[in-house]
């Protein structure tokens, strides 16, 4: 048989679809009209008619017959693959991103937009945050799914298709040979039929203006999961400037030095500075550090990249490669940066400053690492040594927009090196609350986001001293109705008496939210600031930290008046449990006893002391 009759047989039928034209024959029957014996060039016009027909005589192709259309069809396949490929270069837009990159997540938003994973068949689905990629899915907070606890994302190796602009386009997920066994690299390859190029950028301008107005209320946090990547934790809702309560002007001094040093690269560049900028905030655990830093990071629209310096298998190259890999503008937080010096990060070089005033017999700083080689010998926690840090820290100018944030309950634990102007240019004391910030919070605790944005309480901490100038008779007046005829347990606090829900002899009480329902007793602006007021007037200045007043607020949610009542009785318990075992913080931020905070309170102390050490 002719091979070239055999392919046009079934190009034809494939064709016209030609069936067999009797659905009962079987092959059976059909070898018996045309015996697979049947030398196939017997009759060389002879067009099978039939799949069985054609089938038989396939069969009877002899080895160099079968070989020649093997050749040919193969040589077909190559050929149309060679200009499929070709033709993909010239006919098609492609751009790859990789898993992990921001980039990928403006793509997975803007499709999850356009339903494409709504609708896919195949798709695989994570609880899994992953930025805003999560696809919302219509009625399923119905079926008791909160919104963001399901993520769509394509499935590995699997092609979707959509339409951009009235042109086709695929998207897919691959798996590259790069990264390790365990983890390769994936890509996401997405391909529009277009030559115009300018179709692929108007389509990463648009993820991208989308993401970000999707993110104008998030901030995304990222932790650094292994040595060397970061991992996407959470987007949280931005923190408003206005909830972080510190003494005035202390935020708005580091918001505004933030600000400045983003719009001042042209400055550094000028005058050959390295263009870094730092922060260290320091003191009271609780104070606000974290809340501030946050609340600043989504003032500016940053991300926060938080780092351990004592997280496991971190070394000197997997240090200076995660700092490498930020982004162009973010916030790296490295808390509790002290941790690290507690336990041993290796102090392999000297600091020439303090050589020098070695050398001339003074010490340039007195804390525990100083210059004492014991401590330098310490067994490594890990494999980080402080050039490494300083190194890294160094490394942050290399990228436009990185602010430095590092805290620490520790101040003194820090080598003077890290403290450096250029490293940590601004340094921030946090104290425990102050009269100003307990009536602020008392104050913000009880109004409503309205009053709170409307409200502008300038007073200051002499206007508390002053009494209760502003409490109105009316607010006294409830304030005695409050606190009741005298029961005998006067030292109990409200929360404490109102906790009667527990089984009997259960001596249990709410250290927080204290659960049940209510409102919030109607109160006018002025009756709450007259509240506030009395409340920075019984809780003692520098006595407790913001989040221990908050926790006491907690448990009053909707009992302001009730927490003015009680308010005595749990100063007097809180401070005779600190008076035995709790600490407090003295000037220099060293741990050092609850007297220390008495002496503070006294007025021994700054309320805040700020060192720029840039001037
Ligand atoms: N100045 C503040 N204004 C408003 N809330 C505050 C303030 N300080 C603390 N809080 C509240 O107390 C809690 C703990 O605050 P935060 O984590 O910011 O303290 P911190 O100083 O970072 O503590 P640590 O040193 O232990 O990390 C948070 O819920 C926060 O809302």
């Amino acid at each position: 048989m002719d091979p070239a009759l055999v392919l046009k047989t079934v190009l034809s039928m494939i064709q016209s679809g030609t069936l067999p034209e009797d659905g009962a024959s079987t092959p059976s029957q059909s070898s018996a009209t045309v015996p697979p014996s049947a030398p196939i060039g017997a009759h060389p016009d002879a067009t099978p008619s039939s799949l069985p027909e054609l089938l038989a005589k396939l069969l009877s192709i002899n080895a160099t017959q079968l070989l020649v259309i093997g050749a040919f069809v193969e040589g077909l396949r190559r050929l149309f693959s060679m200009f499929w490929e070709s033709a993909g270069d010239d006919l098609w837009l492609t751009a790859s991103f990789e898993w992990d990159d921001d980039t990928t997540d403006w793509i997975m938003y803007w499709l999850s937009r356009r339903g494409v994973f709504n609708t896919a068949r195949s798709i695989e689905v994570s609880n899994y945050c992953y930025g805003l990629k999560t696809s919302t899915i219509e009625g399923l907070e119905d079926d008791g799914w909160e919104d963001g606890q399901m993520s769509f994302i394509p499935s590995l190796s699997k092609t979707y298709s959509l339409w951009y602009r009235g042109r086709y386009m695929t998207i897919r997920r691959e798996k590259t040979d790069r990264g390790s066994y365990y983890r390769p690299v994936q890509v996401l390859q997405l391909r529009i039929f277009s030559r115009d190029p300018r179709l692929l950028r108007s389509l990463l301008l648009e993820a991208r203006r989308e993401y970000q107005e999707a993110s104008q209320h998030v901030i995304n946090v990222y932790v650094a999961e292994s040595a060397d990547r970061w991992k996407h934790v959470a987007k949280q809702e931005k923190r408003p400037i206005s909830s972080v309560i510190l003494d005035p002007g202390v935020l708005e001094l580091v918001l505004n030095d933030a600000k400045d040093f983003l719009h001042s690269k042209k400055w550094y560049a000028d005058r050959g500075i390295p263009f870094r900028r730092g922060y260290l905030l320091y003191g009271a655990p609780g104070a606000g550090k974290t809340s501030m830093i946050h609340s600043i990071a989504g003032e500016l629209g940053l991300s926060i990249y938080i780092l351990s310096l004592t997280m496991m298998a971190l070394d000197d190259n997997s240090l200076k490669s995660l700092i490498a890999h930020l982004p162009q503008s973010c916030i790296l937080l490295i808390e509790d940066i002290d941790a690290a010096f507690h336990r041993g990060v290796k102090r392999d070089i000297q600091d020439p400053e303090k050589e020098a005033k070695s050398a001339g017999g003074k010490e340039a700083h007195t804390g525990p690492q100083g210059d004492d080689g014991e401590k330098m010998k310490q067994p490594l926690y890990n494999g980080v040594t402080l050039s490494g840090v300083l190194n890294a820290l160094d490394g942050i100018a290399a990228q436009e927009g990185r602010i430095l944030f590092a805290t620490t309950n520790d101040y003194s634990a820090l080598d003077p090196a890290l403290l450096r102007p250029g490293r940590l240019d601004l340094h921030i004391e946090f104290q425990l609350a102050s009269q100003y910030q307990a009536r602020e919070l008392f104050r913000r605790f009880y109004t409503t986001d309205d009053d709170v944005a409307s409200s502008d309480m300038t007073a200051t901490d002499e206007k508390v001293d002053s009494g209760y100038a502003s409490s109105s008779s009316d607010i006294e007046d409830r304030l005695v109705a409050t606190q009741g005829p005298a029961d005998g347990d006067a030292t109990l606090p409200a929360s404490q008496k109102a906790s009667t829900a527990f089984p009997e002899g259960v001596q249990s009480v709410y250290v927080g939210m204290e659960r049940g329902s209510g409102h919030l007793p109607s109160l006018s602006k002025e009756e709450v600031i007259a509240l506030a007021d009395r409340f920075a007037s019984i809780v003692p200045p520098r006595a407790f930290s913001m989040a221990t007043l908050q926790g006491y607020l907690m448990a009053y949610k909707i009992r302001p008046l009730e927490a003015i009542a009680d308010a005595p009785a749990w100063v007097a318990g809180r401070q005779q449990e600190k008076g035995k075992s709790a600490v407090a913080l003295d000037r220099s931020g060293k741990l050092a006893g609850e007297k220390g905070s008495a002496a503070i309170a006294s007025g021994d102390a700054t309320q805040l002391s700020l060192v720029d050490c840039s001037s």
